[in-house]
């Protein structure tokens, strides 16, 4: 896994010298040390011998030269190397996810890239070179000692050797229960974002239900468990560090007890035994600092999992012999099956709209209108069957192909905090003045436009909040007349617009459907709308439950008639007439 991450490191020859500097600091440090035993023979006797240890001296402090030049060099390199993975790393994983299915959004899922993206490719740059360059001294450091040791007195360095298997074990068992522990904790952090993101998102619902307040208990409640989740870390971790720390302890009094011995036995020398015990510590020391290595190490390989869980997310497949342009708009379902994740939506749908006609889709809340439309845009797979478009099966068709000809209208119209020109723009960024002039006009949102302060220019706040629910859906159709699109999926507001809004996007879609090199669907909702289709596909429970044309499905009385006489109640009611 952390392989397959280093892999994607943009220049891994600097691996390669953050690697070698490291060991040779490492080395160095070990060799440093090993100064100490002419200099302690020299200087612990009766009469202490300072020629003798005069050049072990200069070779010293010229060794500590040497390492601190070496730091300095090493620091900035470690710097860049880690800042450059994190780079690689987020623009690795944002170019994928530009490719997921829609579906793949949901709010855990959005905070499982936010925290990609943020803290764990920050984690990763940063560990990755933090941890090496420890992980190495802590190896190399021990290993020089232990050969320093050998050159004194092998039997007492067996006993450092000795100490590294066990060490190493219990490292392995507490290594192991640190990263479950992270991996939990880990969990209740991104279930806390997750919840944050729905928390934002849902707040005009939350509030306009009067039910601000549970929002903030699913909130505390995944802060507790997070919490809790802390605690259960913690008391899971502390045994088997304490007998890893134990482990380490006992390893120095084995040293000492076995050095004293050979002391007062006559086969060590005072200063040896000086020296063994000054190094017992230098070599201990590392070793004491690996069981943090081991959770830092833990938590990068982690968090190198989390992303790679995200790489692994499979992406919209392409089926060979792309095709690079419609040869026509006409749009053709054929038995399609479709479910998001464990739901079915969507059972054995079959119709077909001709290029250049207008398809009205009706049917109860949660028929499958919307998805229909999806599936046309290719937001999603179908599970079974086909959508074509301008003949070609969408898993042929290159997005780009596909998006360019297709311009959608929904319901909710999302607007970026920008300017109105700037926000029509986004279907053609080289149109000319006169284009969206015209555009306007057609959507007939010049009126809205001379109403604005700043006309053209005037912001229209986050998600276009500034402007009413048929003022952004006029800015949305204004769009679709200047992408000019071939085909057009519309969604019509079902609420009722205040009378003005509700003519104007009406005439708007109409003028929109009348032109016959486009091909519209539009989920209707309005009488209006329904009678100027030229075939109304009617469904029910996923399925198509009718299709005809709107004068022969109302004379046939079934689910159509209903919802047509349903609709004509609701815009009675909500449509004062005027007389
Ligand atoms: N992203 C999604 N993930 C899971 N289920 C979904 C998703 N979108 C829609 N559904 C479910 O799929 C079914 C069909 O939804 P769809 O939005 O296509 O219906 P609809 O006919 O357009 O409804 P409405 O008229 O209320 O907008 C519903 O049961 C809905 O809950």
């Amino acid at each position: 896994m952390i392989r397959k991450l280093y892999n994607l490191w943009p220049d891994r020859s600097i691996l390669l010298r953050i690697g070698a500097l490291q060991a040779v600091l490492a080395i160095l440090q070990g060799l440093l040390l090993g100064l100490l035993v002419p200099i302690l023979r020299a200087l612990l006797q009766a009469e202490p011998d300072f020629q003798a240890a005069a050049p072990w001296l200069i070779a010293g402090a010229i060794g500590l030269l040497l390492y601190w030049v070496l730091t300095v060099i090493a620091t900035p390199i470690g710097f860049a190397a880690s800042m450059e993975l994190a780079a690689a790393l987020r623009h690795h994983v944002m170019r994928h996810v530009a490719t997921l299915p829609l579906g793949w959004f949901t709010a855990a899922n959005k905070a499982r890239l936010a925290r990609a993206v943020t803290a764990d490719a920050g984690n990763i740059g940063h560990l990755a070179v933090v941890i090496g360059a420890p992980a190495i001294v802590s190896m190399l450091v021990p290993l020089t000692i232990i050969g320093v040791a050998m050159t004194l007195e092998w039997r007492v360095a067996l006993v450092f050797l000795a100490i590294i298997p066990v060490a190493l074990l219990t490292l392995r068992h507490s290594g192991r229960i640190a990263s479950e522990a992270d991996i939990e904790l880990e969990e209740a952090a991104t279930e806390i974002a997750g919840r944050a993101i729905e928390l934002g998102q849902a707040q005009t619902v939350l509030r306009a239900a009067g039910q601000g307040q549970s929002g903030g208990i699913r909130m505390r409640e995944a802060l507790d468990e997070h919490r809790a989740s802390y605690r259960r870390g913690l008391r899971r971790v502390m045994l088997p560090d304490l007998s890893y720390t134990a482990i380490v302890l006992g390893g120095f009094i084995a040293i000492l007890a076995f050095s004293v011995y050979l002391l007062l036995s006559g086969s060590l020398a005072l200063t040896d035994t000086i020296v063994l015990l000054v190094l017992a510590v230098r070599y201990l020391e590392p070793l004491g600092n690996l069981i943090e290595l081991i959770g830092a190490l833990r938590a990068m390989e982690n968090a190198a999992v989390r992303v790679q869980s995200i790489l692994d997310t499979p992406t919209l497949r392409y089926l060979p012999h792309a095709a690079t342009a419609l040869e026509h708009t006409g749009i053709e379902f054929e038995n399609v099956t479709f479910s998001y994740g464990n739901t079915p939506v969507l059972s054995d749908v079959t119709f077909r709209c001709p290029a250049g006609s207008t398809t009205a889709l009706v049917g109860p809340s949660g028929s499958g209108k919307t998805t229909v439309t999806r599936l046309i845009a290719r937001f999603f797979d179908v599970d079974a069957g086909c959508v074509r478009v301008g003949g070609a099966d969408v898993r042929q068709l290159d997005p780009g192909v596909l998006l360019n000809d297709i311009a959608i209208v929904f319901q909710e119209v999302y607007l970026f905090d920008s300017s109105i020109e700037e926000n029509l723009r986004l279907a053609r960024p080289d149109a000319s003045s006169e284009e969206l002039n015209e555009a306007a006009r057609a959507a007939r949102l010049d009126e809205v436009i001379e109403r604005l302060p700043d006309g053209w220019q005037t912001r229209v706040g986050e998600g276009g909040s500034r402007l009413s629910g048929g003022e952004r859906q006029r800015v949305s159709i204004a769009r679709a007349f200047l992408k000019q699109a071939r085909i057009v999926l519309i969604d019509e507001a079902a609420s009722a617009l205040d009378p003005e809004n509700e003519r104007a996007v009406s005439e708007a879609i109409a003028r929109l459907a009348r032109d016959r090199r486009r091909t519209v669907i539009v989920i209707a909702h309005r009488p209006a709308t329904l009678v100027a289709a030229d075939q109304v596909v009617a469904l029910e429970g996923g399925r198509v439950a009718e299709i005809g044309s709107p004068t022969e499905l109302r004379a046939a009385g079934g689910i159509f008639a209903k919802l047509y006489g349903q609709y004509e109640q609701a815009r009675s009611w909500h449509i004062p007439r005027r007389n």
